[in-house]
C-alpha cells in the first residue's frame, strides 16, 4: 500500500497534468485571418516573434513597445510576410493613460479587436532581492497593472468580438524560483487576477476566453553572451542545467568550478574579471579568480547585461 501511494499517486498527479495542459490539435492558421491583433512588448523577443506569425496568417495587427525605431523594423517585415494589415503605437507602460490609449488606437484603426495579447515585461534584475520597494512597485505598474487597464479598456470590443485574451506568464508565476522575486511576483499576480476572471466570464456566461501561457526559459538571444562566458564548452556541457540560466558570475564561477575544478578555465565577462590574454598559451584561471574562488564582486543581471559593483570596504 505504502509503495501503492508513492508511485501511483504521483503518476495519476502526472498523467492528469499531461491531459490538462496538453493543447488540443485543432488550431489551422486560417482561424486568425483577417482578425484585428493587438500584441505588447512586440518590439523584440516573444512578441516580435508572435507578431511575424500573426503577419503569416494574415492579420491586422497592432504592435507596442516603447523603441519606435525597433517597431518600425517590426511592422515593416509584418507587411513583407503577408499581414492584412500592420501599425504600431509606441509608449511605455509604466502609464496607464498609455495602456488604455493603445486599445482606443484599435478601436479608430481597426474597428474593434478579437485578440489582446499581452506579453511586455518590464527590465528587472536576477540576483537576491535586494529590498527595493519602488523597484517592485514599477514592476508592478508594468507587468502586471497594464495588463489589467488594457483588458478593462478591451473588453467591450472583446464581448462584441467575442474574442480572447492571451497572457504571457512564466513558471517563475507558478512557481517559488530563487533570484526573480519581484519579477515573480507581478507574473503571480497575473495568475490570480486573469484565473479568477476567467471563473467569473464562466459564471456570467461572457464568452470571451482567456489563455495563460506558462513559458520556461526560451533563448531569445539576449542572453548567449552571459552562456559564453565559462570559456571552456566542455565545462558549460558538463555543467549542472543551471549553468546555462543567467547566474551570476559569482554563483556561476562556484558551479563551472564545482563540476570541473581541475579544468575550468574562468572568464566571467564583467568589468572588474580580466579578460584572458588575447594571445599565447591560456593560463587556467583568469588571475581575479584565483584558488577555486568566485571574484570578489556582487554583480546582478539586468535580463540582458550584468551591473557588477565592488563589496563595500569595511
Ligand atoms: N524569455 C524567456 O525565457 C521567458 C519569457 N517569458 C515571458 O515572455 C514575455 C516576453 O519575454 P521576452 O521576449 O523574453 O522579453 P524581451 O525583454 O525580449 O521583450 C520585452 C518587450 O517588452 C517591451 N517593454 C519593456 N519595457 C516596457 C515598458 N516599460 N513599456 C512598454 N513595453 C516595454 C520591450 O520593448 P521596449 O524595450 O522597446 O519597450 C520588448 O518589446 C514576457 O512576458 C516574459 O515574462 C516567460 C518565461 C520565460
Ligand atoms: C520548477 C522550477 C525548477 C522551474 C524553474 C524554471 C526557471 C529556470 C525559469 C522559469 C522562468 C524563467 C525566466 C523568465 O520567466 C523570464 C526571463 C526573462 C528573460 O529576458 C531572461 C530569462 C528569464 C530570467 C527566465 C530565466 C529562467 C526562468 C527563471
Amino acid at each position: 500500500m505504502g509503495r501503492l501511494q508513492k508511485i501511483l499517486i504521483p503518476f495519476l498527479g502526472l498523467v492528469l497534468a499531461f491531459w490538462f495542459y496538453s493543447a488540443r490539435e485543432n488550431f489551422k492558421p486560417e482561424m486568425l485571418k483577417g482578425k484585428r491583433v493587438i500584441v505588447t512588448g512586440a518590439s523584440t523577443g516573444i512578441g516580435e516573434q508572435m507578431a511575424y506569425h500573426l503577419a503569416r496568417m494574415g492579420s491586422h495587427i497592432l504592435i507596442t513597445a516603447r523603441t519606435e525605431a525597433k517597431l518600425q523594423k517590426v511592422v515593416e517585415r509584418c507587411l513583407e510576410l503577408g499581414a492584412a494589415s500592420a501599425r504600431y503605437v509606441s509608449g511605455t507602460m509604466e502609464d496607464m493613460a498609455f495602456a488604455e490609449h493603445v486599445v482606443k488606437e484599435a478601436e479608430t484603426l481597426l474597428g474593434g479587436l478579437d485578440m489582446l495579447i499581452l506579453n511586455h515585461v518590464g527590465t528587472s534584475y536576477f540576483g537576491y532581492f535586494n529590498g527595493d520597494v519602488g523597484h517592485v512597485r514599477k514592476l508592478l505598474e508594468i507587468n502586471f497593472l497594464s495588463y489589467v487597464a488594457m483588458t478593462t479598456s478591451a473588453l467591450p470590443m472583446l464581448k462584441e468580438s467575442e474574442g480572447s485574451i492571451v497572457v504571457v506568464s512564466s513558471m517563475a508565476g507558478k512557481v517559488g524560483f530563487p533570484f526573480t522575486v519581484p519579477y515573480s511576483a507581478t507574473k503571480f499576480a497575473l495568475d490570480g487576477f486573469f484565473s479568477s476572471l476567467r471563473q467569473e466570464f464562466s459564471i456570467q456566461s461572457v464568452n470571451v476566453s482567456i489563455t495563460l501561457c506558462i513559458l520556461g526559459f526560451i533563448d531569445t538571444g539576449k542572453i548567449s553572451a552571459v552562456r559564453s562566458s565559462c570559456e571552456e564548452p566542455s565545462v558549460t556541457s558538463a555543467a549542472s542545467p543551471a549553468l546555462r540560466l543567467p547566474l551570476p558570475p559569482t554563483l556561476r564561477c562556484h558551479l563551472c568550478f564545482s563540476s570541473r575544478p581541475a579544468v575550468a578555465r574562468v572568464h566571467a565577462k564583467h568589468p572588474l574579471l580580466s579578460p584572458p590574454p588575447k594571445s599565447g598559451p591560456k593560463t587556467n584561471f583568469s588571475p581575479r579568480a584565483t584558488q577555486n574562488q568566485p571574484p570578489p564582486v556582487r554583480c546582478t543581471f539586468h535580463w540582458s547585461k550584468w551591473k557588477c559593483r565592488p563589496p563595500a570596504s569595511h
